[in-house]
């Protein structure tokens, strides 16, 4: 059976209170904390960087996935692995040489990762499966929590399986983007088995609640 795990986006948490947030949000079950870096730049909105990953990796013990919305982007990398990122995964068109920036986020000790936006072609894995630890499905265009999710991209995760289940290599496939109770289902039987979470989340007041009723939906999933 497939292990599917919750990444709750701590762009819905209140940053006011961030280390109590993650801790609260990991005792609810959180398997991932994603962490979304976006540059007023490749993205229109501003958010948080390596200081602020430094900050909260005491606070919880469950791998730190950081999803950079940044051009240019590998001169951040290095700063990420040594603020405790585990997982660290990028555009491919925010990227001008995509096989040096997977060898550097794994020279540094990080698992590596390309996401694909609702409108980014597929073939950018063609040529650098074997060091892919991670794909991402955008589910919605980057920039901001609270969106609606785009089916379209159930295509794409679909495509996606495909080419992991024939590399035969261990590699997370996860899906961003207005994931709720009510599509999480829909998202895993398409191929996911990592799902972020933000506003889903962190707009209700019982945390363990919502990961709980995601969890029963993916309990009814067949593989
Ligand atoms: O990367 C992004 C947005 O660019 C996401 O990680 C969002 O933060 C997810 O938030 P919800 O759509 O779940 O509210
Ligand atoms: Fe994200």
């Amino acid at each position: 059976m497939t292990t599917f795990r919750i990444a709750p986006s701590i762009l819905s948490a209140d940053f006011a209170r961030l280390g109590e947030e993650v801790r609260n949000v990991v005792a609810a079950g959180a398997d991932i904390i994603h962490f979304d870096v976006m540059d007023n730049h490749y993205v229109p909105n501003l958010t948080i960087g390596p200081l602020v990953c430094h900050a909260i990796r005491p606070h919880v013990q469950v791998p730190i996935d950081v999803h950079l919305m940044v051009k240019p982007v590998d001169r951040i990398i290095p700063d990420f692995a040594k603020a405790g990122a585990n997982i660290i995964t990028f555009h491919p068109e925010a990227s001008e040489h995509i096989d040096r920036t997977l060898q550097l986020i794994r020279d540094s000790g990080c698992k590596a990762g390309l996401v694909f936006n609702p409108g980014t072609p597929m073939h950018y894995l063609d040529y650098v499966m074997d060091k892919i630890d991670m794909i991402l499905i955008m589910s919605v265009n980057p920039g901001f929590g609270g969106q609606s999710f785009i089916a379209e991209a159930l295509k794409k995760i679909t495509i996606a399986r495909r080419m992991i289940d024939e590399s035969g290599r261990d590699i997370l496939l996860e899906v961003d983007g207005g994931i709720k109770v009510d599509n999480i289902r829909a998202a895993a039987e398409a191929g996911a088995d990592t799902f972020v979470a933000g506003s889903a989340i962190f707009s209700q007041p019982d945390y363990k609640e919502v990961i709980d009723a995601m969890r029963a939906e993916l309990a009814k999933v067949g593989r």
